[in-house]
């Protein structure tokens, strides 16, 4: 029988003009290698060693980040040929786990908004069950959970009537305008549900008028005088399973508080999704699974249909372990100030990786097959996995007593001593980017995955709002990619045994990103050294007459043009990629060099590892600010005394710069050095302006301009000696 497409894939038409790039500018670094070595055989000095290390540097991660150009791809998905390929109550059962960890950095209304709107997904409610993994162990969110069960009964039907797209309530009210004719009622109910989960955020804890339900009180009875975040029992409750008012039966929704013990390493996210994939084993154990962190609401109630495009082609390679789809946000400022879109993380480079048949998890936004967490392709038999439970509309609860008491066991924080979990099942422990690691590990085993970019964005979550919050973030993402590095399981000496080559260079480039901070290398070398020579007087680089300029001016426009090009085709603009190109540099100044700092102190026992959870909340006044596209730094912060250094002898050594050129006419020999200076402080203009001009809140600490003067001042005398 003729069964219609459910997905297609086409190569991206920019793959030829690539690999010409590739090839082109590959022979232009060997030329300027070939250079460097003249130099260093016939004027040997530290300055020709400092540039020879750099350029290699910059030219092995240009060779790491190849593969990504070679042959990306785009999919597109065909939903409505989906009632001809499988009726809708043979859908595979969908599990939907989201994250959350500190009550006060992600307020539970946010929580609330994601959970709704993907309980109300366009999909079977009897085969769609949401697991919220609370690791802040707070009664606020439980008690947020329990209202959102309730709203949903409204919620959903409302969605459902009028096909409403936004159905996060917040962002549905934000956009329109209350035409329709329930929407204000419903209106009310949103806001009055807000103002009750509001309330309760403020006083921490519950009252007793909040407290409507005998249930409730069992429950509550848990948070003794000794309960902490860290160190209390399991917490498990299924909310209360009525119909909805249109008495359509509604999706489970499962809130879990691990057990946790001050004496036992929880691991963190992937330590709760592994409790998550446990005990939704036990109550629904759907063949798929939705991981989400608890900012990222659905923007799309198709997406899991888009998913089914995939995992329901009998011609796709039964090896597929998830399906990837992009990271978006929905707070970003015009300008994209932190370059916090990611795009080449989020969207070009999970194109070029799939076009080699293997994307990365991003950690939000994935639909992962269940079977895939649980062993090798080729071990996990699919006639022995437990069959998923079958449960239809029903009032009565899923969760009964025994069903209660195993979740509740494996739940437990010692469940997982002396198994297989986190080593070689479920997420995979030891790195803080439990999401590269999980999944480089999964396609080492013989796994596979797609990447799936619908026009309008499957998830958007929100985006560090201050400067401080990103580079913090960086820098974790950093120690997490640098403890895979140093790890038995690497992409080099691992992932070249076990996996094509092109891919475990994919993974190698991020992983060498933090390897010894190998962007920062170059980065710091170049910040600051063409600048001590200048100010010294001394030329370091070919003069404009000589042809090796040319070659100069070629790699540094090539590279940076390219960039830009990639930027925009994958949806990027000018100005975004401006400030995106600047963070590059600002993090190779600050979170990289802090992150192997942190990471050696880390090894040697001197500090603890931490995942430090990113604020989701907006503060009105920061806000505004990041409206304005003004650069958050207000808190003083040892992240932002490495770059405002680098700023200020910049700036100096600009100034000297251009006073040789007048004053003496040096300009042919001084050429390259004063680009260079100059594109430093173009740069760094958000910070001498931080540091000056400014009044607000956001501006640089006094304290931290002083230190910055101070310590650039030392560093440009001891130059002295050196040039
Ligand atoms: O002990 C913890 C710490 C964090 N989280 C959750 O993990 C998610 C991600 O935390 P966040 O602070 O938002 O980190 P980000 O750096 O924004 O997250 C990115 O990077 C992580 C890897 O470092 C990925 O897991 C995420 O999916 C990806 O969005 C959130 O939902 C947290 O609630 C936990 O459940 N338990
Ligand atoms: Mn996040």
């Amino acid at each position: 029988m003729f069964k219609p497409h459910l997905n297609t894939c086409i190569p991206s038409p920019t793959r030829w003009f690539n690999r010409v790039y590739t090839l082109v500018y590959s022979i232009v670094i060997f030329a300027l290698l070939y250079h460097h070595c003249c130099n260093l055989i016939y004027s040997p000095s530290s300055t020709t060693i400092f540039l020879l290390v750099a350029d290699l540097v910059l030219a092995f991660m240009w060779a790491l980040s190849q593969p990504f150009f070679l042959n990306p791809v785009h999919r597109r998905v065909f939903p409505q040929n989906l009632p001809q390929v499988v009726k809708e109550s043979e859908y595979p059962g969908l599990d939907v786990f989201i994250c959350t960890a500190d009550p006060f950095k992600e307020p539970p209304i946010r929580v609330v908004n994601t959970v709704l709107s993907v309980l109300a997904y366009e999909y079977p409610t009897d085969k769609l069950s949401v697991y919220v993994s609370d690791d802040g162990g707070s009664q606020v969110t439980l008690f947020a959970l329990l209202e959102a069960a309730k709203f949903a009964k409204h919620w959903l039907p409302y969605c459902r009537k009028y096909d409403i797209l936004d159905r996060s309530p917040e962002v549905y009210f934000g956009n329109h305008q209350l035409l329709l004719p329930d929407a204000y009622e419903i209106k009310v109910m949103y806001e009055s549900m807000k103002a009750r989960i509001d309330k309760a955020v403020k006083k921490g804890i519950l009252s007793p008028d909040q407290i409507t339900n005998d249930g409730w009180i069992k429950i509550l009875n848990k948070w003794t005088s000794g309960f902490t975040p860290k160190d209390h029992p399991a917490v498990l409750l299924e909310s209360n399973k009525d119909s909805d008012i249109t008495c359509h039966s509604l999706p489970n929704l499962i809130y879990v508080s691990r057990e946790k013990n001050n004496a036992i390493n929880h691991h963190f996210k992937a330590g709760a999704l592994n409790t998550l994939i446990r005990v939704s084993a036990v109550i629904t154990n759907a063949p798929i699974f939705l991981v989400l962190d608890c900012d990222m609401y659905s923007n799309n109630p198709k997406t899991t249909l888009y998913a089914l495009c995939h995992f329901l082609d009998l011609n796709v390679d039964t090896n597929l372990a998830f399906i990837q789809f992009p990271q978006c946000f929905h707070d970003i400022n015009n300008n994209d100030t932190y370059g916090a879109e990611l795009l080449f993380d989020n969207r070009s480079n999970p194109r070029g990786m799939d076009g080699l048949l293997r994307v990365m998890f991003l950690g939000s936004g994935g639909f992962l097959k269940r079977q895939a967490l649980l062993g090798c392709p080729k071990l996990v038999d699919p006639s022995v996995m437990p069959k998923e439970k079958t449960h239809h509309p029903r009032k009565e609860s899923i969760v009964c007593d025994d069903v209660l008491q195993l979740a509740h066991h494996v739940a437990g924080s010692r469940f997982e001593e002396n198994t297989a979990w986190g080593l070689e099942m479920g997420f995979r422990y030891g790195s803080l980017v439990e999401d590269v690691n999980t999944s480089f590990r999964l396609q080492c085993q013989g796994w596979t995955s797609m990447f799936c970019d619908p026009e309008r964005a499957s998830f958007l979550g929100n985006s560090p709002k201050s400067l401080n919050d990103i580079l913090n973030q960086s820098k974790r993402w950093c120690i997490g990619l640098l403890e895979m590095a140093m790890s038995k399981h690497n992409p080099i000496t691992y992932g070249l045994t076990f996996m094509n080559p092109l891919h475990a260079l994919c993974y190698t480039y991020y992983n060498f990103w933090a390897f010894w901070a190998f962007w920062a290398i170059p980065i710091v070398i170049y910040a600051f050294l063409p600048q001590l020579a200048l100010l010294n007087s001394s030329s370091i680089f070919p003069k404009v007459s000589n042809p090796w300029f040319l070659l100069y001016i070629f790699l540094f426009f090539g590279a940076y043009t390219k960039n830009l090009l990639e930027f925009m085709f994958a949806g990027g603009v000018f100005i975004k990629w401006w400030n995106n190109q600047r963070m590059w540099l600002v993090l190779g100044c600050s979170s990289y060099p802090f992150a192997i700092a942190e990471w050696v102190l880390k090894s040697l026992g001197l500090s603890t590892r931490e995942f430090i959870v990113t604020s989701k909340v907006i503060d009105d006044d920061l806000s505004k600010r990041y409206k304005k596209c003004l650069f958050e730094f207000g808190v003083e912060s040892p992240l932002f005394l490495t770059i405002s250094v680098a700023a200020v002898v910049n700036l100096l050594s600009f100034v000297m710069g251009i006073i040789q050129v007048v004053r003496k006419g040096r300009f042919e020999e001084l050429c390259a050095q004063l680009l260079i200076v100059e594109f430093g402080v173009v740069n760094s203009w958000p910070i001498y302006d931080a540091m000056v001009l400014r009044s607000d809140k956001g501006k640089m600490p006094l304290i931290t301009t002083l230190k910055a003067i101070g310590v650039a001042l030392v560093i440009c005398s001891a130059s002295s000696s050196v040039f």
